[in-house]
């Protein structure tokens, strides 16, 4: 990758910063946009410059893409939370619809027609057919799933009109770490379940509360397809070729599913400690089962988990957090 510059938006995220490490250990220039409502300075690679504003600014994005040339524009900052898109779906809808297309118009004003979105496995709601591939109905069951394909859509507009050529990724379940422990996953709050998991089984955070037992699944609780953050780091910069040829659209995952119940037993597993846990209702807006079928990634782009088994990806993440039971420093 060396002598690319790429912009990364929400790279001081979960899941840009685990990109962000790649592209530069991969040699590759990067410029990341984040205004830290949720990101870290400390998850910024030192040598990455870091724009400390938000992308809803549009003057700021297009001096930000006159200040840099990209090669292309990795999208990641967005309202990401499920249950809370269901308490202010009107929010959701419209952030992550207006902000996504003020990124990519200050792409297309600046010449940079390469744009790789972080799309997600909400899409697709209560799939008729899993393991779930690209061509499956998209019928999210929340708003925040719906904003994502609001953006997809205007995606393939600016294609057919502007010539911005853009990579979908439907991410499953982010999980894990970087495996030498430099950064990890740190939200406040924190909503996702591995993270929940190991902090109860820390004794960092209350005890777990599993939402829903009723559901219509082996064991009455939600099936998720948990993929390692450097795995989707890697498909990132797979893309980039395809990108040369057409726009693409891909669902990323593993391929198995794990129920939150099998979760709290594999981060026992690991951590060697009880999860203190109860059980509580269903979260709105959660479907019963995600899996992803990520065969045309791999076909088209030789892509294949490094971390595909549960454990493995259960490890990095426990890892992390014990090391850094308060998260990054600037927790204090
Ligand atoms: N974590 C998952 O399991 C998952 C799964 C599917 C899709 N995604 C998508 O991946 C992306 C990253 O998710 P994440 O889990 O890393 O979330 P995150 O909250 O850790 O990262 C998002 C980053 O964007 C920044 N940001 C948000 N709004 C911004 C704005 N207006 N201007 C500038 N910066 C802003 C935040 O400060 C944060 O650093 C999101 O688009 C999300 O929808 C995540
Ligand atoms: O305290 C908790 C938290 C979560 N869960 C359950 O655990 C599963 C996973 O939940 P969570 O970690 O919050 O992830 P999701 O809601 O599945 O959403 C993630 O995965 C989606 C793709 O599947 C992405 O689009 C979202 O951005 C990302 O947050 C779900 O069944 C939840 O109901 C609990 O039972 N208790």
């Amino acid at each position: 990758m060396d002598g690319r510059r790429f912009l990364v938006t929400g790279g001081a995220g979960y899941v840009g910063s685990h990109l962000v490490l790649t592209l530069v250990e991969r040699g590759a220039e990067v410029v990341v946009m984040d205004d830290l409502r949720q990101g870290h300075r400390g998850a910024v690679p030192p040598g990455v410059e870091l724009v400390q504003d938000s992308i809803a600014d549009r003057r700021r994005l297009a001096e930000v893409f006159a200040a840099w040339k990209f090669d292309a524009v990795f999208h990641f900052a967005a309202l990401s939370l499920v249950g809370e898109s269901m308490r202010d779906p009107l929010r959701y809808c419209s952030e992550n619809l207006s902000n996504s297309l003020a990124v990519a118009d200050a792409a297309v004003k600046a010449g940079c027609l390469r744009f790789v979105l972080s799309s997600t496995a909400a899409l697709f709601g209560n799939p008729k057919v899993v393991p779930i591939p690209e061509e499956a109905e998209l019928a999210p069951t929340n708003a925040y799933g719906d904003s994502k394909l609001m953006v997809e859509k205007a995606l393939g507009w600016a294609d057919q009109v502007h010539g911005l050529r853009s990579a979908c990724l439907r991410y499953f379940n982010a999980a894990g770490a970087d495996p030498q422990g430099r950064i990890g996953e740190d939200h406040e709050p924190e909503t996702h379940l591995v993270p929940l998991a190991i902090g109860a089984a820390l004794g960092t955070r209350p005890p777990l509360t599993v939402f829903g037992t009723d559901y219509p699944t082996p064991d009455g609780t939600c099936i998720r397809d948990y993929v390692h953050v450097l795995d989707l780091a890697d498909a990132h910069i797979r893309v980039l070729d395809r990108l040369e040829q057409a726009s693409v659209r891909y669902n990323i995952g593993n391929g198995t599913g794990y129920s939150v119940k099998q979760v709290i037993e594999a981060v026992e597993r690991i951590s060697g400690r009880p999860v203190p846990h109860g059980f509580g209702p269903r979260r709105a807006g959660d479907p019963a089962m995600l899996v992803a079928s990520s065969a045309r990634l791999r076909q088209e782009t030789g892509w294949a988990p490094r971390f595909a088994a549960l454990d493995d990806i259960v490890r990095t993440a426990w890892d992390w957090h014990s090391r850094h039971p308060k998260g990054y420093d600037d927790r204090g």
